[in-house]
């Protein structure tokens, strides 16, 4: 199957003169659901970052869906991000607005500008919106404003706001790390399900080795910006998971 997301060689290094990824590669299938794993600073959030272009690549390539993304002008960067949903750990929810307003924002990037600040949606937009919450499970929280949402339910309208982008590829960055073991569980159902269900290709962060390996198809380790371990989640012995966190060789 042709890859829909092709990493050559990528490199960052920030202005202050770290070096948070260095000469990574590696590829992902439509409908894969990765996890990136590895210790604090290693490089997660720069990657997932440098594919959508919230971060500028110092060298290398990033290939989506036959845009590259570091060659990509304005119009295809803009491309680029309607069809990469994203997930963050803070859930970045306007708070003052409503769940259903908040999830709308996902369109934005298909709207003219001027309706779009207007907040001018169609009813078309409206409605699958409100599916995309009946289908998270908050049909009571609809006409809510954001804020008085728990983080689980607030998590839950970051995905809906992601799907409602109809994109091919998702990426959460740390999406439970505010979240208790429980509504992590929910989270990390909904969107490994959604993202299968949909045939969505996801990348997500994680922190706990546990949940990479019970939802990951493949999971990436990295460690001081490379990557060093790639491979099913059933090939990651404690030994590789002690290289990833530790960097110790791993034997062949
Ligand atoms: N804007 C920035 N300017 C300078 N250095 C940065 C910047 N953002 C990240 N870094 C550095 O780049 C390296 C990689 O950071 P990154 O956030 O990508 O790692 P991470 O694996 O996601 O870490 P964590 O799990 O703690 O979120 C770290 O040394 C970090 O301090």
């Amino acid at each position: 199957m042709a890859a829909i997301l092709q990493i050559d060689k990528l490199s960052k290094q920030y202005a202050d003169g770290t070096a948070a990824l260095h000469d990574v590669t590696f590829s992902l299938e439509p409908g894969e659901f990765v996890a990136v794993i590895g210790p604090s600073g290693a490089g997660k959030s720069t990657l997932l970052r440098c594919i959508n272009r919230l971060v500028e690549p110092t060298e290398g390539s990033v290939l989506f869906d036959d845009i590259h993304s570091d060659k990509a002008n304005r119009r295809q960067v803009q491309q680029l991000r309607r069809q990469v949903g994203m997930i963050f750990q803070g859930y970045n929810l306007v708070e003052r607005v409503s769940v259903l307003h908040n999830v709308l924002h996902g369109r934005l990037g298909y709207m003219d500008p001027i309706r779009g600040a207007l907040g001018l949606f169609s009813n078309h937009d409206k409605q699958e919106a409100k599916a995309l919450l009946v289908r998270l499970g908050l049909e009571q929280q609809i006409y809510k404003r954001a804020d008085e949402l728990s983080g689980g339910q607030q998590q839950r309208v970051g995905i809906a706001r992601a799907l409602c982008q109809k994109p091919k590829l998702m990426l959460a960055d740390e999406p439970i790390a505010s979240l208790d073991p429980l509504t992590s569980k929910v989270i990390m159902d909904y969107l490994y399900r959604i993202c299968r269900e949909d045939g969505i290709a996801c990348m997500v962060n994680l922190h706990q080795v546990d949940v990479a390996k019970s939802y990951a198809t493949r999971i990436i380790g990295m460690h001081k910006g490379k990557i060093v371990f790639n491979g099913r989640p059933d090939e990651l012995t404690d030994e590789a998971i002690a290289h990833i966190y530790g960097g110790s060789p791993v034997k062949e």
